[in-house]
């Protein structure tokens, strides 16, 4: 793979000055204080989520990956995309989770808004997404371009790095040149990028149709898979994210309990309802008939149980509260691990 310049000494960016936003979002993301294990293999899902700068191409590429018009994707020098939203696709028969994010980076986004929506992220892609993906566009690379990226390297440890992938989109307006090319001119903070990822990055056409955009996102979901595989098929995680996945257990454990609460209540009245009409039925054709319908309504009962079972964790992910929870949550942890920081 093409590494144009020398590997300089990475240093930290000196935009970074140690404030609030820095450290709190790299506790947030950063490298997990303890070790814990969860279980990773059985995992059906693939969780991606698409960072980067407002307007890099983030919603288009994620339409893309879903083959879907799923995220609002239109020109504009303002952020568009204001929450973190979670779709759902498929791929190899997988079920692929993209969360899109608003420009999380940006530096000129409040603290306590940033931390909100990396909360929203985390509960989006709870217990922990299996590829972030970068997203840059081919083109202009600005001083400010360059901080942008170089905040989320910096917030994302060394070990959530390893699950990031670069994605340059507008590959379109490349035209006919070829990207290695393009990449002797380019600016040289892209070339010390392509350096630092090696070879997980790829160059996107958001905007593709037709075999190219299926040959484009069948590329980019082997590179995730590539990714996963490199890292022993184990999505990223910390223990924020341990965190978070307990209250989601948790709260959906209390949803099940209210849901089966509920069912028991709608079956014991079911039953003494048509009890009480059986009793007063002579004719025992006609008291079958009851128990018949009885038995129909119990089962209809039980299959919409069923039903809300399966959607107990996302009943639980939609309520603001659990988002209040874990915000509230996340902040206290990040001040207790603040107390053992060096
Ligand atoms: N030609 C071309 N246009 C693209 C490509 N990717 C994105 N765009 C366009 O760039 C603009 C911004 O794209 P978005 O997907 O909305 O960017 P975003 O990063 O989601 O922006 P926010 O939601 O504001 O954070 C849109 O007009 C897209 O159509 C690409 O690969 N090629």
């Amino acid at each position: 793979q093409p590494c144009l310049q020398s590997k300089r000494r990475e240093q930290a960016p000196d935009f970074l000055v140690p404030g609030i936003q820095t450290t709190m979002a790299a506790q947030y993301l950063g490298e997990p204080r303890t070790s814990h294990g969860l279980a990773y293999l059985g995992d059906s899902q693939l969780r991606l989520v698409l960072v980067g700068k407002t307007g890099a191409g983030k919603s288009a590429t994620g339409n893309s990956i879903l083959r879907e018009k799923v995220f609002q994707s239109i020109s504009s020098p303002v952020s568009i995309t204001k929450h973190c939203e979670k779709r759902n696709g498929t791929w190899r028969g997988r079920e692929v989770v993209v969360v899109d994010t608003p420009g999380l980076f940006d530096t000129d986004i409040p603290d306590a808004e940033t931390l909100k929506e990396i909360t929203r992220c985390m509960l989006l892609t709870s217990p922990g997404p299996h590829a972030l993906l970068l997203v840059i566009p081919l083109g202009p690379y600005t001083l400010e371009d360059q901080k942008a990226t170089e905040k989320i390297l910096t917030m994302f440890g060394e070990r959530a790095r390893e699950h990031m992938i670069l994605l340059f989109t507008r590959k379109d307006d490349l035209g006919d040149m070829d990207f290695h090319d393009y990449l002797e001119h380019a600016p040289t903070a892209i070339q010390d990028l392509i350096c630092k990822f090696r070879d997980r990055y790829c160059v996107y056409n958001s905007k593709a149709t037709g075999a190219e955009q299926e040959n484009q996102r069948e590329q980019l979901l082997a590179l995730v898979q590539d990714v996963v595989d490199k890292c022993n098929g184990r999505y990223y995680t910390n223990s924020l994210y341990q965190k978070t996945e307990e209250e989601i257990q948790k709260q959906t454990q209390v949803l099940l309990e209210n849901y089966r609460a509920e069912l028991e209540k709608a079956k014991a009245q079911i039953k003494q309802e048509f009890e009480e009409e059986i009793r007063k039925l002579k004719d025992e054709l006609e008291q079958q008939k009851r128990k018949v319908q009885m038995e129909r309504q119990l089962a209809e009962r039980e299959a919409h149980w069923v039903s809300r079972q399966q959607t107990a964790r996302d009943d639980v992910l939609s309520q603001n509260e659990i988002l209040e929870t874990i915000f509230t949550l996340l902040r206290v942890a990040s001040f207790v691990f603040s107390l053992f920081r060096d």
